[in-house]
């Protein structure tokens, strides 16, 4: 078997007394689409800034192409990070900066110059997404949600990851202009050959993205197998998340 592009064995972290992961165990194949499912407050967020580097778990283990990313620090962190697209929920686009130049932010760390060729680069990579090259020169504030998440996906493409991360991707989205966003997410996805990680509660988005859907649950991931099991999978955790029903194991609240 070939090694996995993301590795995660054991993962723990607790803040203070409480247990937010509890040995979190995940493999995501090379160019697999995995979506992490499960309620608020679960530790979704909490996993996904384990992976990030965000947060240093309490103990465990991160692999990235079977090198441990636990531990990275300055150069050797940051050629990792630079292996990744991210793309966070509510776009988080800097309202200062023209869109073209929030599209290539990570290209130019944030510095100015090499105007034009970025320029030019934002422009293709909005095209990828749907969006008019005019809207290039526009402020964030100036599009509807809808076209604001459709640049953070530009953003997140930009560089041309090795790895998405898409954190909630549809929040805040009417059904619609949602469904629009995981059809060009999974469209780049595919597109680009990358490997990708999404976590959300939102499950027509989850079941659209997903090659493998795996559910997170007491600290644990509980199950998981593909998208077209998930109706299937005998697990009465997954059967009353997938479902909504307020009746079941999962109690509300049960993670504060
Ligand atoms: N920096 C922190 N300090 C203390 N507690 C934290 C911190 N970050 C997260 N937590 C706690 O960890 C738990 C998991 O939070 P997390 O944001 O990962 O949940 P989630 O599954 O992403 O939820 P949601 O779907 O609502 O975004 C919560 O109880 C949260 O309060």
């Amino acid at each position: 078997m070939s090694v996995p592009r993301l590795s995660i064995r054991g993962l723990k972290k607790a803040f203070g007394p409480k247990v937010v992961l509890d040995g979190v165990d995940l493999d995501v194949a090379v160019g697999e689409s995995l979506v992490i499912i499960g309620g608020s407050g679960t530790g979704k967020s909490v996993l996904l800034k384990c992976i990030l580097g965000l947060i240093h778990p309490d103990s465990g283990s991160i692999k990235l192409d079977g090198q441990e990313l636990v531990g990275l620090k300055g150069k050797a962190l940051e050629q990792a990070r630079a292996r990744f697209g991210m793309l966070f929920q509510g776009g988080a686009l800097f309202d200062s900066l023209p869109v073209w130049r929030n599209v290539t932010f990570a290209l130019t760390q944030g510095k100015l110059g090499a105007g034009a060729a970025m320029h030019k680069i934002a422009v293709e990579n909005l095209a990828k997404v749907g969006l008019e090259p005019r809207v290039a020169d526009l402020r964030p504030s100036e599009l509807s949600g809808g076209m604001q998440k459709r640049v953070a996906l530009a953003r997140a493409i930009a560089a041309n990851p090795e790895i998405l991360f898409f954190d909630e991707p549809t929040t805040g989205l009417d059904p619609i202009r949602a469904d629009t966003i995981n059809a060009l997410i999974r469209q780049q996805v595919s597109a680009m050959g990358a490997t990708a990680l999404t976590i959300t509660h939102d499950m027509a988005s989850a079941r659209h993205i997903a090659d493998r859907i795996a559910m997170l649950h007491g600290g644990r991931i509980l199950w998981d197998g593909p998208v077209s099991q998930l109706d299937s999978s005998g697990n009465a955790f997954v059967d009353q998340f997938v479902h909504g029903r307020s009746e079941g194991p999962i109690t509300a609240g049960a993670n504060g």
